[in-house]
């Protein structure tokens, strides 16, 4: 009721009634006003009607209303049948739905056990609606209201391809440290893992795998035989089951649609499964559903850790591929990059066998058409340079490269945010709204601003967005054959020239020494720049040899007359504590040069040990830095420096030095020859 001292005067207005002693006036109704002229007492109720009531006559009804069952999406006249007559085309809804879970109960089978867990679509904390169909009331009344540890009489509750909006209620509600930020992101914290265990990953090796995989000193897979590999796909399987809820994402790989791979990935948190919703590419609702089952599966299990007493364990996170089996399997790790990089090893072994070649590169294309390649390591700039707001970005991590062009194999970007700022990076910057993943960024507790300064819980801070969050992404995410390849180096060595042109025997040599120099740490003070060599630019993601992945870019890269490019975001006028790093806006303008044509017509010199061609202009580009000689004040320091990288150079080729690339001999001796002369 009003209350008896309120600010009467504000309502106060000439045409109402004066105020009652003590109180508000009373509200004047047309009722009222009807009642009083005609004098009868019991119509003189105070109630008003001015304002339309809601539809409902319980406030259970009122929430049903509020939620409008989504349009279905496949036409259920025959028209629409015939014009796409696949299987699941020409079902029910209710069967279609049936043959979903089926195989989503398929996918979360204990392969000791006959049959796999009862599954039901749904939040369990969540009151069903009545159920509508037979089928559905049969799911409803017998699932069981209490958790029972014997997964045969428990069912699986699956939240089915969750929409960032109901992904970020699920987070917010029942995942701690998962909070909105001041610009809709959704912040999240990975846990212990901030970044890859490269380590702990393990490939099964069986008769086919064997002779095909790169095993040994230098290559990134690790052995497991396929029983242990069972138990910790057991281990992790049994884990997802016995939680109450577990999601699954149902999605492709690559934009080529001939060569497109249906991915499932199971998981235990929102976080896992909108961070994937926003890497894969997403299904349209008529393509989801018509998935039928996965090409390839993921069993998440994040925080779950493997058995340490299990063979093969060398620490609690173990991150499992058997190809074989089309199975991936994550236990002990929520850093979410290990699902999206381990589909990319997958990729690495599926594609170069039907003759593509899998790409650890960003992408984009100009307004002409003409497609780049940026190739680097991790921090080099692969997101930062293909992110240009006058081109067209294809993709910004994984590509493929055929006979009909590139394509992108993912669906999304996934950004360095370490000083992330407007100025500089506008594109990312704005990227980062309502659906975008945020991990282990800080944030101001009260406005929810993100501080990407602040790198108190690791320096790999990341966003993951849908790649049609930056305004002029490429979709579909495909190109024509690429004019350009650019490797990108951050040398905090600070001798490799900004930028180099390269022949295409230094392109491939770079390409299978594929370098790059980081810092350490940063925390404390001065620390010596780390020398990394990573094959393919990609050691950690490569299947087969790198020479195979040589082999293929050379022939491509001469089939259509690509430029290879070498171009250094690192250091310049001293190593790491005495020069600085490259201003950002200058590697733009280089990188603008490349993808003109103006860099090629350039005029040329060529630098002592490494041989690079450099050009003496650039525009928009101190020239004074472009060889890297002259930016250093102390040449003697710059002498040794570079022949210290050389050195390393060297060595690193040295394992390569007895493999033949391709079927070229000839190719062979010259990309030997290729590399820093000393
Ligand atoms: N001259 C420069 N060129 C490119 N990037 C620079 C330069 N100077 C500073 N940077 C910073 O370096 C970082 C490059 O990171 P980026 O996300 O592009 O790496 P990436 O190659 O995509 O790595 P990953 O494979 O791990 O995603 C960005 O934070 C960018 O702001
Ligand atoms: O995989 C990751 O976490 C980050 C990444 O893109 C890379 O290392 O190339
Ligand atoms: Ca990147
Ligand atoms: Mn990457």
């Amino acid at each position: 009721m009003a209350a008896a001292n309120g600010p009467a005067s504000n309502v106060n207005t000439s045409a109402a009634p004066p105020p009652r002693p003590g109180g508000l006036p009373r509200i004047q109704t047309k009722a009222a006003t009807k009642a009083a002229a005609s004098g009868k007492a019991e119509d003189v109720i105070c109630h008003d009607d001015s304002v339309p009531t809601v539809k409902a006559q319980t406030i259970d009804e009122l929430h049903s209303l509020q939620k409008k069952r989504s349009a279905p999406t496949t036409p259920s006249n025959l028209d629409g049948a015939l014009q796409s007559p696949t299987a699941f085309s020409l079902i029910s809804d209710e069967e279609r739905q049936r043959l979903q879970l089926q195989s989503i109960s398929a996918s979360l089978a204990s392969l000791t056990r006959e049959t796999g867990p009862k599954v039901v679509k749904g939040d369990p904390k969540r009151k069903p609606e009545t159920p509508k169909t037979q089928q559905q009331q049969q799911d409803y009344f017998s699932t069981p209201a209490i958790n029972i540890s014997d997964s045969a009489l428990k069912f699986t509750h699956v939240l089915y391809n969750l929409s960032p909006a109901e992904l970020y209620e699920q987070a917010v509600k029942y995942e701690h440290g998962s909070f909105i930020t001041s610009s809709g992101a959704l912040a999240t914290l990975s846990g212990a893992r901030t970044g890859r265990s490269p380590r702990d990953k393990r490939v099964v090796k069986d008769e086919d795998t064997s002779d095909d995989l790169w095993w040994g000193k230098g290559s990134p897979n690790i052995e497991m035989d396929e029983h242990t590999f069972l138990v910790n796909r057991e281990r992790a399987v049994d884990y997802l089951n016995s939680l109450d809820k577990v999601f699954v994402n149902d999605q492709f790989l690559n934009w080529d649609p001939e060569n497109r791979i249906k991915v499932r990935i199971v998981s235990a948190r929102a976080y896992h499964s909108l961070f994937m919703h926003n890497m894969c590419i997403r299904p349209t609702p008529e393509e989801l559903e018509n998935f039928g089952n996965p090409d390839f599966t993921i069993y998440n299990a994040g925080q779950f850790p493997c058995n340490r007493y299990t063979h093969y364990m060398t620490s609690s996170t173990s991150i499992d591929i058997n190809l074989a089996r089309r199975e991936m399997v994550i236990l002990g790790t929520q850093y979410a990059g290990e699902m999206k990089k381990g589909l990319f090893s997958v990729m690495h072994y599926l594609m170069p066998m039907r003759g593509i070649l899998s790409l650890h590169s960003g992408c984009n294309m100009g307004k002409e058409g003409d497609v780049a390649l940026f190739f680097g390591l991790s921090g080099t700039g692969k997101t930062t340079l293909s992110t240009d707001h006058n081109r067209l970005l294809i993709g910004d991590d994984e590509h493929c490269w055929s006979d009909n062009g590139v394509s992108n194999i993912e669906g999304g970007c996934y950004a360095k945010c370490a000083d992330l700022s407007a100025e500089k990076e506008p594109d990312i910057f704005d990227a980062i709204k309502f659906g975008t993943v945020l991990e282990n960024v800080v944030f101001d507790e009260h406005t929810r601003e993100v501080e990407y300064g602040d790198k108190s819980v690791t320096e790999n801070t990341r966003a993951a967005y849908p790649i049609e969050y930056i305004p002029n992404a490429k979709i579909p995410c495909v190109g024509p054959q690429p004019k350009n390849v650019i490797l990108l180096a951050c040398d905090a060595f600070g001798v490799l020239p900004p930028v180099s042109k390269l022949s295409l025997a230094q392109t491939m040599y770079h390409f299978i020494t594929g370098y790059t120099a980081l810092v350490a740490g940063t925390e404390d003070g001065i620390r010596e720049p780390q020398a990394t060599f990573s094959a393919c630019f990609g050691a950690a993601f490569i299947m087969l040899h790198p020479t195979k992945y040589a082999a293929m870019l050379a022939e491509k890269m001469q089939k259509y007359g690509a430029t290879g490019w070498l171009v250094n975001t690192g250091w310049s006028g001293g190593r790491y504590g005495v020069g600085s790093r490259i201003k950002l806006p200058f590697t733009r303008r280089i990188i603008n040069a490349i993808h003109s044509g103006s860099l090629l017509k350039a005029e040329y010199g060529k630098t002592e040990i490494f041989g690079l061609e450099i050009p003496a202009k650039v525009d928009g580009v101190p020239p004074e830095i472009l060889n890297p000689m002259n930016a250093w004040e102390n040449k003697e320091a710059y002498k040794e420096t570079l022949m210290k990288l050389a050195i390393l150079f060297k060595q690193n080729f040295e394992v390569f030095a007895k493999y033949n690339i391709g079927s070229d001999c000839k190719l062979t001796e010259e990309i030997l020859a290729a590399g820093p002369n000393i």
